[in-house]
């Protein structure tokens, strides 16, 4: 589903990713994890073209997305992207927020993007704030809404880049669980996350970046129990 080929990405003289080589299967839930710094985000912003990668190529199903004259709004309506600050229309309701992508660029009917929209706040548990809008949310109501407006444009893939790195401790659980249940749903999942037991029970693989190159790409298992590297290790004993 998504294939990242001999990868490189530069930011002026900074080299933040190296020589990377990346599969993920249609279905497959990938965690990107690693010491701050070390690229991640710049990786999952590549499979979306938030960032161009400087040399290799990043192909999504067959179609490589970073060849020239690329239509970047219909990638982009495949890949769904939630991000540490949320990103919602601070002058849009809930409902207005969800609609917008899947009537404006999507050309869904009002009447169908309302209805998905619906199931989809159903879904994740906050129905009752259809008309509310984001500044009378709180972190994690707004990240689950940030969430179902994702959802609202049919992904086939989901990238979250650490969506709960910037909430309080209580409303951690409620935004991973709704991460959780979408889970092994057929949906195509890449997420960074410092969350390291999501990533051992919920993921399918665990790809570990240090100075810009996967270290290890393994099973939550082997990554937690027996890392083959020397800075996996060293960074699991400072976060466990
Ligand atoms: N747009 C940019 N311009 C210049 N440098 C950047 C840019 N984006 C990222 N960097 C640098 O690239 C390096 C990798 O950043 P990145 O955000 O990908 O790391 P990360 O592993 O996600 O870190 P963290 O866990 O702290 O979020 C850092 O040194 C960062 O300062």
């Amino acid at each position: 589903m998504i294939r990242v080929e001999n990868v490189y990405k530069s930011f002026g003289k900074l080299e933040v990713l190296k020589e990377i080589n990346l599969n993920i299967s249609k279905g497959e839930v990938v965690s990107i994890i690693g010491p701050s710094g070390s690229g991640k985000s710049t990786l999952l912003r590549c499979m979306n073209l938030l960032e161009v990668p400087t040399k290799g190529k990043i192909f999504i199903k067959d179609d490589e997305i970073t060849a020239p004259n690329v239509d970047i709004m219909k990638i982009r309506q495949n890949v769904g992207m939630v991000f540490q600050h949320f990103n919602l229309f601070p002058h849009m309701t809930v409902i207005e927020n969800m609609t917008f992508a899947p009537t404006k660029v999507k050309k869904m009917s009002y009447d169908e993007a309302y209805k998905k929209s619906m199931a989809l706040l159903e879904q994740v548990g906050l129905k009752d704030k259809e008309n509310v809008y984001p500044g009378k949310l709180s972190g994690g109501q707004k990240q689950r809404v940030a969430i179902a407006r994702a959802l609202a444009m049919e992904p086939e893939i989901m990238l979250f880049d650490e969506p709960t790195s910037a909430l309080d401790p209580e409303m951690i659980k409620e935004v991973l669980t709704v991460i959780q249940d979408l889970a092994h749903t057929g949906i195509t999942m890449a997420l960074v996350t410092h969350e390291m037991g999501f990533a051992r029970n919920v993921c399918d693989r665990i790809c570990f970046l240090d100075e810009g190159r996967i270290v290890e790409d393994t099973t939550p298992e082997v990554f937690f129990e027996s890392p083959k590297s020397d800075r996996a290790r060293e960074f699991l004993d400072k976060v466990l």
